[in-house]
Protein backbone atom coordinates (compact mmCIF):
# COMPACT_ATOMS: atom_id res chain seq x y z
CA UNK A 1 0.00 0.00 0.00
CA UNK A 2 2.95 2.60 -0.97
CA UNK A 3 0.20 4.67 -2.91
CA UNK A 4 -1.96 5.79 -0.47
CA UNK A 5 -0.84 7.95 2.32
CA UNK A 6 -2.99 9.95 4.85
CA UNK A 7 -1.96 12.81 7.16
CA UNK A 8 -3.36 15.10 10.14
CA UNK A 9 -3.10 18.56 11.12
CA UNK A 10 -4.23 20.56 13.97
CA UNK A 11 -3.74 24.25 14.67
CA UNK A 12 -4.69 26.71 17.28
CA UNK A 13 -4.56 30.63 16.91
CA UNK A 14 -5.31 33.36 19.36
CA UNK A 15 -8.80 35.93 18.53
CA UNK A 16 -8.61 39.35 19.67
CA UNK A 17 -10.02 42.02 18.90
CA UNK A 18 -8.01 44.40 16.21
CA UNK A 19 -6.58 41.66 13.84
CA UNK A 20 -8.68 40.57 10.46
CA UNK A 21 -10.19 36.95 10.63
CA UNK A 22 -9.14 34.88 7.80
CA UNK A 23 -10.77 31.48 7.68
CA UNK A 24 -10.63 29.32 4.78
CA UNK A 25 -9.11 31.69 2.13
CA UNK A 26 -11.72 34.24 2.79
CA UNK A 27 -12.15 37.26 5.25
CA UNK A 28 -14.59 37.03 8.02
CA UNK A 29 -16.55 39.91 9.33
CA UNK A 30 -16.35 39.38 13.40
CA UNK A 31 -15.28 41.84 16.14
CA UNK A 32 -12.10 39.51 17.14
CA UNK A 33 -9.74 38.04 14.47
CA UNK A 34 -7.14 35.57 14.35
CA UNK A 35 -3.34 36.38 16.30
CA UNK A 36 -0.38 34.86 13.82
CA UNK A 37 2.53 36.16 12.27
CA UNK A 38 0.93 35.13 8.96
CA UNK A 39 -2.57 36.01 8.65
CA UNK A 40 -3.49 33.04 11.18
CA UNK A 41 -6.05 31.41 8.52
CA UNK A 42 -5.87 28.16 10.99
CA UNK A 43 -8.09 26.14 8.55
CA UNK A 44 -5.52 26.93 6.21
CA UNK A 45 -2.61 25.55 8.20
CA UNK A 46 -4.19 22.50 9.35
CA UNK A 47 -4.28 21.48 5.46
CA UNK A 48 -1.11 22.33 4.96
CA UNK A 49 0.43 20.63 7.94
CA UNK A 50 -1.67 17.37 6.89
CA UNK A 51 -0.46 17.47 3.33
CA UNK A 52 3.11 17.92 4.94
CA UNK A 53 2.68 14.93 6.96
CA UNK A 54 0.56 12.54 4.29
CA UNK A 55 3.63 13.31 2.57
CA UNK A 56 6.36 12.84 5.39
CA UNK A 57 7.86 16.56 4.30
CA UNK A 58 7.91 17.76 8.14
CA UNK A 59 5.26 20.47 9.03
CA UNK A 60 4.40 24.12 8.11
CA UNK A 61 6.97 26.23 10.39
CA UNK A 62 9.66 24.02 9.17
CA UNK A 63 9.15 25.42 5.83
CA UNK A 64 7.49 28.98 6.10
CA UNK A 65 9.49 29.75 9.31
CA UNK A 66 7.40 31.93 11.80
CA UNK A 67 10.78 34.15 13.23
CA UNK A 68 11.14 35.14 9.40
CA UNK A 69 10.32 38.38 8.27
CA UNK A 70 9.29 37.30 4.84
CA UNK A 71 5.94 35.86 5.99
CA UNK A 72 4.80 38.55 8.13
CA UNK A 73 1.26 38.81 7.34
CA UNK A 74 1.50 36.26 4.55
CA UNK A 75 -1.51 35.05 3.08
CA UNK A 76 -2.03 31.51 4.05
CA UNK A 77 -3.03 30.87 0.25
CA UNK A 78 0.17 31.51 -0.65
CA UNK A 79 1.62 28.86 1.43
CA UNK A 80 -0.73 26.38 0.42
CA UNK A 81 0.08 26.67 -3.09
CA UNK A 82 3.55 26.32 -2.31
CA UNK A 83 2.65 23.28 0.00
CA UNK A 84 0.45 21.37 -3.02
CA UNK A 85 3.84 22.30 -5.30
CA UNK A 86 6.30 20.16 -2.39
CA UNK A 87 3.40 17.66 -1.90
CA UNK A 88 2.85 17.16 -6.51
CA UNK A 89 7.11 17.44 -6.63
CA UNK A 90 6.95 14.00 -4.83
CA UNK A 91 4.35 13.07 -7.45
CA UNK A 92 1.58 13.03 -5.11
CA UNK A 93 -2.19 13.97 -5.71
CA UNK A 94 -5.01 14.90 -2.98
CA UNK A 95 -7.67 12.16 -2.91
CA UNK A 96 -10.06 14.03 -0.65
CA UNK A 97 -9.78 16.33 2.52
CA UNK A 98 -11.92 16.74 5.59
CA UNK A 99 -11.50 19.30 8.49
CA UNK A 100 -13.34 20.02 11.66
CA UNK A 101 -13.15 24.45 12.80
CA UNK A 102 -13.23 24.94 16.35
CA UNK A 103 -15.29 27.85 16.90
CA UNK A 104 -17.91 29.16 19.13
CA UNK A 105 -18.95 32.16 17.34
CA UNK A 106 -19.98 33.15 15.00
CA UNK A 107 -21.74 29.97 13.05
CA UNK A 108 -19.42 28.95 9.79
CA UNK A 109 -22.20 27.38 7.73
CA UNK A 110 -22.84 30.14 5.79
CA UNK A 111 -19.42 30.93 4.42
CA UNK A 112 -18.11 27.07 3.78
CA UNK A 113 -19.12 27.06 0.45
CA UNK A 114 -17.50 30.27 -0.05
CA UNK A 115 -14.64 28.57 1.61
CA UNK A 116 -14.32 25.33 -0.13
CA UNK A 117 -14.47 26.97 -3.52
CA UNK A 118 -11.38 29.03 -2.51
CA UNK A 119 -9.75 26.32 -1.35
CA UNK A 120 -10.51 24.22 -4.35
CA UNK A 121 -9.42 26.78 -6.58
CA UNK A 122 -6.03 27.21 -4.89
CA UNK A 123 -5.29 23.25 -4.06
CA UNK A 124 -6.25 23.06 -8.03
CA UNK A 125 -8.35 19.98 -7.14
CA UNK A 126 -12.50 19.33 -7.29
CA UNK A 127 -14.66 21.26 -4.65
CA UNK A 128 -16.17 17.39 -4.05
CA UNK A 129 -12.75 16.75 -2.81
CA UNK A 130 -12.66 19.24 0.03
CA UNK A 131 -15.21 18.60 3.35
CA UNK A 132 -15.15 21.45 6.16
CA UNK A 133 -17.24 21.41 9.11
CA UNK A 134 -17.45 23.48 12.05
CA UNK A 135 -18.28 22.71 16.04
CA UNK A 136 -18.41 24.90 19.27
CA UNK A 137 -17.39 23.40 21.84
CA UNK A 138 -20.36 24.17 24.41
CA UNK A 139 -19.08 27.15 25.54
CA UNK A 140 -16.10 25.22 27.35
CA UNK A 141 -11.96 25.67 27.48
CA UNK A 142 -10.62 28.17 25.40
CA UNK A 143 -12.52 28.27 21.80
CA UNK A 144 -15.74 28.51 24.39
CA UNK A 145 -14.32 31.53 26.28
CA UNK A 146 -14.31 32.91 22.42
CA UNK A 147 -10.10 33.43 23.38
CA UNK A 148 -8.92 31.42 20.61
CA UNK A 149 -10.03 28.90 17.58
CA UNK A 150 -8.79 25.61 16.19
CA UNK A 151 -8.77 23.14 13.88
CA UNK A 152 -7.93 19.53 12.93
CA UNK A 153 -7.91 18.24 9.15
CA UNK A 154 -6.86 14.91 7.85
CA UNK A 155 -6.27 14.30 3.97
CA UNK A 156 -5.84 11.24 1.64
CA UNK A 157 -3.19 11.26 -1.13
CA UNK A 158 -2.00 9.05 -3.92
CA UNK A 159 0.63 8.77 -6.34
CA UNK A 160 -0.13 9.57 -9.44
N1 LIG B 1 -18.78 28.18 14.59
C1 LIG B 1 -19.70 27.24 14.28
C2 LIG B 1 -20.00 26.18 15.10
C3 LIG B 1 -20.97 25.29 14.71
N2 LIG B 1 -21.61 25.43 13.54
C4 LIG B 1 -22.71 24.52 13.14
O1 LIG B 1 -23.58 24.33 14.23
C5 LIG B 1 -23.73 22.93 14.51
C6 LIG B 1 -23.92 22.68 15.97
O2 LIG B 1 -22.76 23.04 16.68
P1 LIG B 1 -22.44 22.34 18.07
O3 LIG B 1 -21.13 22.84 18.51
O4 LIG B 1 -23.57 22.74 18.96
O5 LIG B 1 -22.42 20.86 17.84
C7 LIG B 1 -22.50 22.28 13.93
O6 LIG B 1 -22.71 20.92 13.60
C8 LIG B 1 -22.27 23.14 12.70
O7 LIG B 1 -23.11 22.71 11.66
C9 LIG B 1 -21.27 26.47 12.73
O8 LIG B 1 -21.82 26.64 11.62
N3 LIG B 1 -20.31 27.36 13.11
C1 LIG C 1 2.10 30.14 9.14
C2 LIG C 1 3.33 30.58 9.90
C3 LIG C 1 4.21 31.40 8.92
O1 LIG C 1 5.39 31.82 9.49
O2 LIG C 1 3.06 31.48 10.97
P1 LIG C 1 1.77 31.63 11.97
O3 LIG C 1 0.74 32.53 11.40
O4 LIG C 1 2.28 32.08 13.32
O5 LIG C 1 1.10 30.22 12.09
P2 LIG C 1 1.54 28.97 12.95
O6 LIG C 1 0.60 27.87 12.59
O7 LIG C 1 1.57 29.32 14.41
O8 LIG C 1 3.04 28.68 12.49
C4 LIG C 1 3.35 28.31 11.16
C5 LIG C 1 4.12 29.35 10.39
O9 LIG C 1 4.64 28.65 9.28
Amino acid sequence: MTNFRIGFGYDVHQLREGYEFWLGGIKLEHEKGAVGHSDADVLIHVICDALLGAANLRDIGYHFSDKDPKYKGIDSKILLREVMQLVRNEGFEVGNIDSTVCLQVPKLNPHIPEMKACLAEVMGTPISNISIKATTTEQLGFVGRQEGISAYCVVLIHKV
